[in-house]
């Protein structure tokens, strides 16, 4: 039981593939030798093999036959596509997992061979850190086992929580895309600060502290963010005049907006 002795392969080593491997391994839940990667970029297969000492190959046929549990970080455009070059060495015992946005569980199970076991997932960037909210959702061929298997990897690299598979699009929306709504703001509050004269480094820090903060008090108290803002908002004071200023931009609406047509356009990936 357990990921314990388990080959982990990964097929696609760009910006998510990488980041879970790094975040993996830095769990120490496998060691390095139990990792398999394949891509068909070959200098960031051989940054990976430098930097980890993970086994890599350019053939996603040897990173399926040596892996117990594969996960798919390739493109939903290419899926289908590279599935069906290493479908003939699936085996009924080894569990996928696709990170691919949109593309729903039954049409990967139609890719795979029948039977598979298939688990989609939508993790996000910030498994580089360990700090990912990942979205599971277990197709039906698979076991109890895979499911903790899966829940064990990805709480390696975050929170994860299985879901059901109606709501993966909003998952991608709102956590799957959402680091990149974020990053815009802290640049920007940090160019406000730049303005007012501080130097780029803190303006930085203290921006990227500032969210990380807010964030952390949503999470951590049971308080509504509406009460948080109450809370830091004085009458009279400096930020209700701040908040006034983001109001007339439209702050609420842009930021529901961006969601709603991330996860529209998760939905369309899938069709
Ligand atoms: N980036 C993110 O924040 C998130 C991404 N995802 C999902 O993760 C998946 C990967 O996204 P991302 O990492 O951003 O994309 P990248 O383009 O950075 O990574 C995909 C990698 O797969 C490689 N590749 C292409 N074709 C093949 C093939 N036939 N065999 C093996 N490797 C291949 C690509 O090589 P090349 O570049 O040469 O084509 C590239 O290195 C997507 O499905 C996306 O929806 C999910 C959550 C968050
Ligand atoms: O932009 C994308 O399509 C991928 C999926 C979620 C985050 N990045």
């Amino acid at each position: 039981m357990g990921l314990k002795n388990k080959n982990i392969g990964l097929i696609g080593t760009g910006k998510m593939g990488s980041s879970l491997i790094r975040g993996i391994l830095k769990s120490n839940i496998v060691d390095s030798s139990n990792v398999y990667a394949s891509d068909i970029y070959n200098q960031s297969l051989e940054n990976l093999q430098n930097e980890l000492g993970i086994n890599v190959s350019n053939d996603n046929k040897q990173t399926v036959m040596n892996s117990d549990i594969i996960i798919l970080a390739v493109k939903p455009q290419v899926i289908r596509k590279v599935i069906a070059g290493f479908k003939d060495e699936m085996t009924e015992d080894k569990l996928v997992i696709s990170i691919a946005a949109g593309v729903p569980i039954s049409e990967i199970e139609d890719e795979l061979n029948s039977g598979s076991k298939l688990i989609r997932v939508m993790p996000n960037i910030a498994a580089t850190v360990g700090e990912s909210s990942s979205a599971i959702c277990p197709g039906g061929n698979t076991t109890n086992e895979d499911v903790e298997n899966a829940l064990e990897i990805f709480k390696t690299v975050g929170t994860a929580r299985v879901v059901s598979e109606y709501l993966m699009d909003a998952f991608t929306g709102v956590s799957g895309s959402g680091p990149a709504y974020i990053f815009p703001v802290i640049e920007a509050m940090a160019d406000g600060a730049v303005y007012e004269g501080l130097d780029r480094k803190n303006a930085l820090t203290f921006a990227a502290q500032t969210v990380l903060g807010a964030a952390k008090l949503v999470l951590e108290t049971d308080s509504h963010p509406a009460e948080l803002k109450d809370m830091v908002t004085s009458p009279g004071g400096t930020t209700i005049r701040g908040f006034h200023e983001l109001e007339e931009h439209g702050i609420r609406s842009a930021f529901m907006d961006a969601v709603i047509e991330s996860s529209k356009r998760s939905r369309e990936l899938g069709k």
